[in-house]
């Protein structure tokens, strides 16, 4: 009963969350427990189990509620344990789940989408080729741009102009192409009679170029000035090139004037782009202005977790971890490092491990040799198990917190040349005998569980390079 209910709210959880958001996040989850009005769900890592907490716990509570009024606590855990012989759940004794909670803002990831869903035959030969990759679907979305990614997603659903232009801006390789093309391909595939003109400031540059040689510049205004969706990408580019950004500029007023749409991509926002005219800098401003962000370690994950499932790789989650935290830089780099571990993988015929991915991107992951300190490990390992830094130093003796502190004490033995009583003396003036007992007993759960070792050796290697 309670897995025909657990298959229900899967099946409705995929219909929500689409394919392949389902297959990443949510699929993996096992029914672990249910009774007495309580369920517990598991997952593999703790990773996987914050972000479904964070993003989809409420609305599996909500199903469950649904479905089973006698449900009135839904816990996720960190475990795979399969789960043992339910008493059935005993219907309204419990008090029904509490009602609806807004659904968490927070994105869907992914979805390998099968094929461009308009031919190139479509896109129109002023502008450039549309990557079939670059789609809403798979574009994932976290706190560093989730405003980007809404603006751009409500531009293109919109009927009429909301905001115009519609500036997005951000780093290098945060995803403003994608977001642009994700914009382009969902108008052509829901509202097709609209023209879609996207290409970049470059080429516009090049275009402008060729029609004044030809002294054609009258069908160059008449095609771009018939569009109803301009777009526009690194408009940095016309920087200090005073004939094109005039001309920019008029094409730019024409179809405003129109109520057409215009998009624009730059690496900064409109009031910092040196060398733009202020007439135009300022028609930039007039819109909205949308930032991306850095990214941070949980959308790296989710970008890696996204990009593993469109090659249909299999990653271990310990190596996603490992490349998050090692490839902050942008997610350009993220891609081609899981790229090249991928390709490699393939290529030699070896699972894919954490060794051989330091290998493989040995370059990319130069050990630094900068000393490590007993301070970095303590607050690596607290971050890693979600405990206060100053539980390294406490009395406390919970398993919770001794657990961490023993690898911190392991660790700092194994990767820095203090003695162990002034490595004791840095855990909260503890005795070398303690530190000690630490060294002994990490090796012996080493040795004992394959989880624990990896755990540890993840933290090594992050430490490390
Ligand atoms: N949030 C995201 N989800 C999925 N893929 C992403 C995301 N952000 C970036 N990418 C991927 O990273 C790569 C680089 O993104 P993109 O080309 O859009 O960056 P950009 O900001 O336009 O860079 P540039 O400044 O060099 O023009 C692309 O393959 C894109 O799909």
């Amino acid at each position: 009963m309670i897995d025909v209910e657990w298959d229900r709210i899967k099946g409705r959880l995929r219909d929500e969350v689409g394919d392949a958001a389902y297959r990443s996040w949510l699929r993996p989850i096992t029914l672990q427990d249910a009774q007495d009005g309580f369920v517990r769900l598991g997952l593999p890592t703790r990773f996987m189990r914050d972000w479904v907490a964070t993003h989809y716990g409420e609305r599996i509570r909500n199903l469950w509620g649904a479905e089973n009024p006698a449900i009135r606590t839904v816990e996720i855990v960190v475990g795979n344990a399969p789960r043992r012989p339910l008493s059935a759940v005993a219907a309204p004794t419990f008090a029904p789940a509490p009602a609806a909670v807004a659904a968490s803002p927070v994105a869907d990831t992914v979805a390998a989408r099968p094929a461009a869903p308009c031919a190139p035959a479509d896109v129109d030969e002023l502008g450039a080729q549309l990557d079939s990759r670059y789609t809403f679907k798979n574009f994932v979305v976290g706190k560093p741009n989730e405003f980007a990614y809404a603006a751009a997603r409500r531009v293109a659903e919109a009927e009429a102009v909301s905001f115009n232009p519609l500036f997005l801006y951000g780093g290098v390789g945060l995803g403003k192409t994608h977001l642009m093309h994700a914009i382009a391909w969902h108008i052509r595939e829901h509202n097709p009679t609209r023209r879609v003109l996207y290409l970049s400031a470059e080429k516009f540059m090049y275009r402008f170029i060729r029609a004044l040689r030809s002294q054609d510049t009258m069908s160059f205004k008449e095609q771009f000035r018939s569009v109803d969706v301009l777009m526009v990408d690194d408009v940095q580019f016309i920087a200090g090139k005073d004939a094109t950004q005039e001309e920019f500029f008029h094409t730019f007023n024409a179809l405003v004037d129109q109520g057409r749409q215009i998009v624009i991509s730059a690496d900064k926002s409109p009031s910092d782009l040196e060398g733009m005219e202020d007439r135009l800098r300022s028609r930039l401003n007039s819109g909205l202005v949308a930032d991306i962000h850095a990214t941070t370690y949980e959308l790296r994950l989710g970008i890696l977790h996204s990009k593993a499932e469109q090659m249909a790789a299999a990653v271990p989650q310990k190596v996603m971890e490992f490349l998050a935290h090692k490839i902050a830089s942008n997610v350009r780099e993220l891609e081609g490092a899981l790229n090249r571990v991928v390709a490699h993988a393939q290529l030699v015929g070896r699972a894919i491990t954490l060794e051989t991915t330091q290998e493989v991107l040995h370059d990319l992951l130069k050990a630094s040799d900068r000393r490590i300190t007993i301070e970095e490990i303590q607050k690596r390992v607290a971050e890693h198990f979600n405990i206060k830094l100053a539980e390294m130093s406490s009395a406390r003796r919970s398993r919770q917190v001794a657990r961490p502190r023993q690898i911190a004490m392991y660790l700092a033995k194994q990767l820095t040349s203090r003695s162990l009583p002034e490595i004791g003396r840095k855990f909260g003036g503890r005795d070398h005998t303690t530190v000690m007992h630490a060294v002994k007993k990490v090796e012996e759960l080493k040795g004992a569980d394959q989880n624990f070792a990896e755990d540890v050796e993840l933290l090594r290697r992050m430490l490390q390079s």
